[in-house]
């Protein structure tokens, strides 16, 4: 499938300045909004767990964590809602839309979610260094992209429940390559190396960059990228810079927001996840036609976890079918 045929966004209106230009803007944050109960379609979708690996997570307890986020969902506006492709809005049914969609995101689950969403077998197949080294095979797969650090290795070891099939690492630049990892024998996830890793030698940078851009603009199967924002702190120019090249260079892409189990202090002066995550989507708002989707997720708490995993399965199945 040629990439200019991907699904997805009807994505962008081409920045009139550089999007970074809005960072400068005062900040827009809307009052609070009510809150809906979460959505029920998520858990009639989602198969049990069959994963049975020796480095498989412990059922993990958190009973004492804080204020857990995502039982609650926020009612949007529908004209910040994620349509996925194939589905529509009724006339009169606008309830029934916001019902289905999933928590922690702005993402409405569609009519091609299907069973198939869990992970029951991962593997690592390969590293690349060059696109032209990629799997050949033509299966549909899904990158994680973000700043070194932002969770990306930490999201798949998360998606698959494993915690070491991708290394993970408190220092920046860990990941080096393109790695790719078979889900289910049928589609791949993959991990990238981060940008914006400033004590990276000069010419690693460079390559690093080049050859991740290239990957974005040759892979014909690569369904949608996931671009991976820390949601614990404020918005990044080089994150709106990236999430304004994928969108000018008609890249589909969803926002993951990371690490929203660290909750700053008001007190501290420490914005809260969801404010942060708010920002940072007014801050892109305006140059995209219509709403990038967005999901909120923890690799620590596994929140957003399922969600993720039906929004894949989405895209993966009308990808196939088109
Ligand atoms: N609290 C919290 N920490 C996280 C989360 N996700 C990742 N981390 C931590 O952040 C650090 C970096 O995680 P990685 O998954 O290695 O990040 P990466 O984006 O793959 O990094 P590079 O490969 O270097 O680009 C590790 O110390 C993780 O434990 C999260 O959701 N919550
Ligand atoms: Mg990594």
């Amino acid at each position: 499938m040629l990439l200019c045929q991907r699904i997805l966004p009807h994505l962008l209106s081409l920045p009139s300045r550089p999007i970074s230009q809005l960072l400068l803007c005062p900040s827009r944050f809307p009052p609070r909004r009510p809150f809906l109960p979460r959505c029920a379609a998520l858990s009639q979708l989602a198969p049990p767990e069959t994963v049975d690996h020796s480095d498989a997570e412990e059922p993990e307890d958190h009973s004492d964590a804080v204020e857990p986020l995502g039982d609650v969902q926020v009612k949007l506006p529908l004209d910040r809602l994620f349509l996925p492709p194939g589905a529509s809005v009724t006339p009169g049914d606008e309830e029934g839309v916001t019902a289905r969609v999933l928590k922690g995101s702005n993402i409405v689950l569609g009519t091609y979610a299907r069973g198939d969403a869990q992970v029951v077998h991962a593997d690592f197949v390969k590293s690349s260094v060059r696109p032209d080294d990629c799997p050949k095979d033509g299966r549909p797969e899904f990158a994680l992209v973000g700043r070194s650090n932002v969770g990306k290795s930490s999201l798949l070891n998360s998606l698959v429940r494993r915690k070491r099939l991708a290394l993970t690492s408190k220092k920046p630049g860990k990941t080096q390559c393109i790695n790719h990892f078979i889900i289910n024998d049928s589609w791949y996830l993959v991990d990238l190396p981060g940008y914006g890793y400033a004590s990276a030698p000069q010419e690693a940078r460079k390559d690093w960059d080049e050859f991740t851009r290239n990957y974005f603009l040759s892979r014909g199967n690569l369904v949608s990228v996931f671009l991976l924002i820390d949601a614990s702190i404020p918005a990044k120019k080089i994150d709106l810079d990236y999430a304004s090249w994928l969108g000018q260079n008609k890249v589909p892409m969803t926002l993951v927001f990371t690490k929203c189990d660290k909750r700053k202090k008001k007190k501290n002066g420490g914005k809260r996840p969801e404010e942060n995550v708010e920002s940072f989507q007014s801050l892109i708002r305006e140059y995209f036609e219509a709403a990038p989707p967005w999901i909120m997720t923890s690799s620590v708490t596994n929140q957003g976890r399922d969600e993720i995993l039906l929004h894949m399965s989405q895209l993966r199945n009308y990808w196939r079918k088109h």
